[in-house]
């Protein structure tokens, strides 16, 4: 294992023979499987573009509140089921039903909050198509991912960052939802609830090379008391027109690459996963360094936390993949691990194994 002083000095140094040795190292490791890449085929269904917090890097969010209405959600799961989509992936804004024009809005639907309408969307979604939903949309309590993990094969939060200073400069300043502490409690509970889950870290926001090695071993050791996290996502900040921090450089290929090199060697069994329309130039390297999933990626919606960057066809991502001699295979929302009594509720587990 790499302690997290030579975690660091290896993000710290310069040297092209510290990064190759090491992807040899990962090579090496590796070298007695034949090696799947994996891709989730989904629908993004941004439910609501309002948001609690502010974060300096985002442009989901909206002063001008909508909430999607049941027949444009459902149009949309049809549409992507009758495409081979396999994940509703329900991403939006962070307690959304905090503002008066929502709350009011989904009071006339017959709903007292945002997740009571979002179970009944799930509800339909699991009895009407294949796919099976994926929620991530900020912090819940205990007894919400409860009621959630009926209706969905895994859910996510992104810790972002373990630091607390980040919450002082313009990346968290106005984002109480990014507060570490919660975050890593959302992550737990949802790990003594045994939903299978997806974190991951965002590169590129003012963060130290310190705080990424203690964000990736704060993951390592929720993991070791839970064993619920399948997939961790080494995102990479990219700019857009109009956020506040615009004028903040996205990073580096090689910062990248060094940081999903100590994620593959520290995290042991847990998928890394890097999404391909943010690293189109780049992702072919990143192969090399040992990720194991592209993540989703829809035939029929964008990306709308990253709405400028385009998915690739599958197509592509296969001869992308492959010409390094790795083969592509589609997955569900919940890895096949997870595949099992103990990690999903009983509708869910009923409807994968039934197919
Ligand atoms: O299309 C996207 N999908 C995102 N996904 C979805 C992801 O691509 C797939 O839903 C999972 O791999 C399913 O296992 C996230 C899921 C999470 O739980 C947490 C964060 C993200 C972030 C994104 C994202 O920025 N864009
Ligand atoms: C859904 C996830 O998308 C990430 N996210 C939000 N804004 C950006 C951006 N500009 N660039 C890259 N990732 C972003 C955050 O990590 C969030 O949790
Ligand atoms: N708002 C949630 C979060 O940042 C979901 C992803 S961003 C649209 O955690
Ligand atoms: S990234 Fe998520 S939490 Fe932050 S402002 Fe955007 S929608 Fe809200």
């Amino acid at each position: 294992m790499i302690s997290r002083e030579e975690a660091i000095a290896f993000l710290n140094s310069n040297s092209p023979k510290d990064i190759l040795e090491k992807i040899n190292l990962i090579n090496e490791l590796e070298k007695d499987r034949e090696k799947y890449i994996t891709y989730s085929k989904n629908v993004f269904i941004p439910l609501c573009n309002w948001c609690r917090n502010k974060c300096g890097y985002c442009i989901f969010r909206s002063n001008n509140p909508k909430l999607m209405k049941k027949e444009e959600v459902r149009e949309i799961l049809l549409k992507g089921d009758e495409l081979g989509c396999r994940e509703a992936l329900f991403t939006f804004g962070e307690r959304v039903d905090e503002h008066p024009k929502i709350k009011e809005e989904l009071k006339k639907m017959g709903y007292s909050g945002i997740l009571e309408y979002l179970y009944d969307l799930e509800d339909w979604c699991l009895s009407n198509t294949n796919l099976l939903p994926h929620t991530n949309c900020g912090i819940l309590t205990y007894e919400e991912l409860k009621m959630l993990r009926e209706v969905n094969a895994s859910m996510g939060l992104m810790l972002e960052n373990v630091s607390e200073r980040l919450m002082k400069t313009i990346a968290h300043k106005d984002s109480p939802g990014k507060e570490p502490k919660l975050r890593i409690e959302m992550i737990e509970n949802a790990g003594k609830l045994k939903i299978p889950f997806t974190t991951g870290i965002l590169i590129g926001i003012g963060e130290t090379n310190e705080e990424i090695v203690d964000s990736i071993l704060k993951i390592k050791e929720i993991h070791e008391k839970y064993g619920h996290i399948q997939e961790v996502i080494i995102q990479n900040f990219r700019t857009k027109k109009g956020i506040p921090m615009e004028n903040f450089e996205e990073p580096s290929p090689i910062k990248m690459l060094k940081v999903i090199i100590l994620a593959k060697l520290m995290l042991d069994d847990i998928s890394i996963q890097v999404p391909p329309n943010l690293n189109k130039e780049t992702g072919q390297l990143f192969l090399l360094a040992g990720i194991d999933d592209w993540g989703g990626v829809s035939p029929l919606t964008k990306d709308y936390v990253n709405p400028e960057a385009p998915w690739p066809e599958i197509e592509e991502l296969r001869r992308f993949t492959e010409e390094l001699g790795f083969k592509l295979k589609m997955r569900l929302p919940v890895y096949d691990k997870y595949i099992k009594k103990e990690w999903l509720s009983e509708r869910i587990y009923e409807k994968i194994v039934k197919e």
